[in-house]
């Protein structure tokens, strides 16, 4: 049990009147709460233009626990750590004040002077907000202070770049907390341990074993109002850059020589330094860029992506990518680590899928009995589990069959596992970063998406159609049927 000590301290959220905190932060602080995570001393210090009084803040952190939570019973306790500031960002005299206010709840709640500074709030802010609370003397405290930044860290290698340099002008790197909320998931922390705990993953897990590794993260939601924002990002931007990769690299990292930050953190910065670059020359053979068309769901009839507010009908923005990725160094050469993630497919479901090789000889299929690849599935969302498939004897008969081996979170458990950014916020509190990404896992991501995207310019690259409520363009087929290989049906696992 780590000291909860360590939660004393002071969260200043900036945007808190605005849709994250209201649907993750808050529940998220409150179950640490109640779950005896936070320490009774904390403050927490809400931030917005709005001219909210306190009990606003106090009415509508309610409202979200309301809407997310079961048990209520400490909602009055839990209330009375928190305050409210009107506050614009860009107005230098307004840090003056919250540096008052910060040492005002200090006193009150008799904190040591930990401070989180949490932005949740639109990007292009989050330099100007980190050089402020540095200037105006916000880190001058006697105890620690810590940055967490929402997504998206940028916009291409360039503006990353920047955005760190502006960053880093007021916070170390190990104070700094790039949030992404996939490395909170219960089922993507499993992948160390599944992969490093267990004897009979361990030495297989490599290109003499290995045929190839799916990593699907499909969604039935469209862009939901956020056709501005997605315009610019689309799904490359949105989801490879970050979760995507992140899974890729944590499914093949080597074994750390400790389960320390610093250790993990360099395994997995060696996998995306190794990750193949994608150019004009191979980009057709390795990337499928796709956009929804209208489509049915549910029996309903849903609108294509140009039919969205706020998206160009003529819009080139993917809503779809599909990717080959190799990874060239010595254990995974010649492993293809194929991705896929789109909205408006079939299925809400983020799948990893191991398919191992062939036996060399394999006497079963030499008599023509039916049996197919091992497969390990990791079920990220929205089922928790792990499933392995085998091949076994059909009862009372010669033939061979399928078996499938399934461990699934119960209910009981997936009641009680923490939100993803329950978890991180905890970990930020207790000073553990392994969760959050280091600026160097950022950096080579972008290197490798606008590789991508500078190819797809180049060539003046169109994406192809899918239909809603479908898992994708048929293009994403053949880039695995080209080396011998299917997508596993995520759908029905
Ligand atoms: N919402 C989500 O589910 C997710 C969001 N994110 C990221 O989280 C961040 C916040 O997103 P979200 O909550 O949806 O955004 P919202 O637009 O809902 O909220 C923005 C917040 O910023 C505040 N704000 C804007 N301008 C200023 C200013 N000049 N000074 C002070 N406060 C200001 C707003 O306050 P006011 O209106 O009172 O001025 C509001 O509280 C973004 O980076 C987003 O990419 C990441 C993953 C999921
Ligand atoms: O970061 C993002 O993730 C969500 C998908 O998250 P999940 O936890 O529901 O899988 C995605 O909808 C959103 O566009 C993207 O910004």
């Amino acid at each position: 049990m780590k000291d909860n000590r360590q939660s004393e301290a002071v969260f200043v959220i900036f945007g808190s009147t605005g849709d994250l905190a209201k649907r993750k932060l808050f529940p998220s602080l409150y179950n640490l709460y109640v779950k005896g995570l936070l320490s009774n001393k904390f403050a927490v210090i809400g931030l917005g233009r709005r001219e909210w009084s306190d009990e606003t803040l106090k009415r509508v952190v309610q409202e979200a626990l309301e809407e997310t939570n079961q048990q209520l019973d400490k909602v009055e306790s839990f209330l009375t750590h928190f305050s409210y500031m009107s506050f614009d960002v860009t107005n230098k005299d307004s840090y003056k004040d919250l540096k008052q206010e910060i040492e005002t709840k200090e006193e009150d709640f008799q904190l040591p002077g930990n401070r989180i500074f949490y932005m949740a709030m639109a990007p292009e802010f989050f330099g100007q907000i980190a050089q402020s609370i540095h200037k105006y003397g916000l880190k001058e405290t006697k105890g620690w202070t810590r940055l967490v930044i929402e997504k998206p860290f940028g916009t291409d290698l360039q503006t990353a770049k920047v955005l760190n340099s502006e960053i880093r002008e007021a916070f170390a790197e190990d104070e700094i907390y790039r949030i992404d909320h996939y490395l909170g998931k219960e089922m993507v922390q499993n992948i160390q341990v599944i992969r490093f705990a267990n004897a009979m993953f361990a030495p297989l897990w490599n290109n003499r074993h290995i045929a190839n590794v799916q990593v699907t993260s499909s969604e039935k939601l469209g862009v939901e109002g956020r056709g501005g924002y997605y315009e610019k990002s689309g799904a490359l931007r949105d989801m490879v850059q970050n979760h995507m990769l992140q899974m890729v690299s944590l499914l093949a990292m080597d074994v750390p020589l400790q389960l320390t930050t610093d250790e993990i953190r360099s395994e997995k910065i060696k996998v995306l330094r190794a990750l193949r670059l994608i150019t004009n020359d191979n980009i057709d053979d390795t990337v499928v860029r796709a956009q929804y068309h209208e489509g049915n769901m549910n029996g309903q009839q849903v609108p294509g992506y140009v039919e969205e507010d706020n998206v160009d009908p003529h819009s080139y923005t993917e809503t779809y990518v599909a990717a080959k990725l190799m990874i060239d160094n010595h254990v995974w050469a010649g492993v293809p680590f194929y991705i896929r993630t789109g909205k408006r497919m079939a299925v809400k479901s983020t799948k990893i899928v191991i398919e191992f090789k062939e036996m060399p000889l394999n006497l079963y299929a030499k008599e023509h009995k039916a049996t197919g690849p091992n497969l390990l599935i990791i079920h990220i969302q929205p089922d928790e589990g792990i499933t392995i498939v085998l091949n076994g004897k059909k009862i009372g008969s010669a033939d061979t069959t399928p078996v499938h081996l399934e461990y699934r979170h119960d209910s009981e458990d997936r009641v009680n596992t923490p939100e993803a950014y329950e978890r991180l916020l905890y970990d930020c509190m207790m000073g553990d970063a392994t969760n959050f990404a280091h600026w160097d896992e950022v950096s080579l991501s972008w290197s490798l998406v606008d590789a991508i995207s500078n190819a797809w310019k180049e060539s003046a690259h169109k994406p192809v159609n899918y239909r809603a409520g479908t898992m994708g363009p048929k293009e994403a087929d053949r880039l695995l049927a080209g080396d011998g290989h299917a997508w596993w049906p995520v759908e029905e696992m």
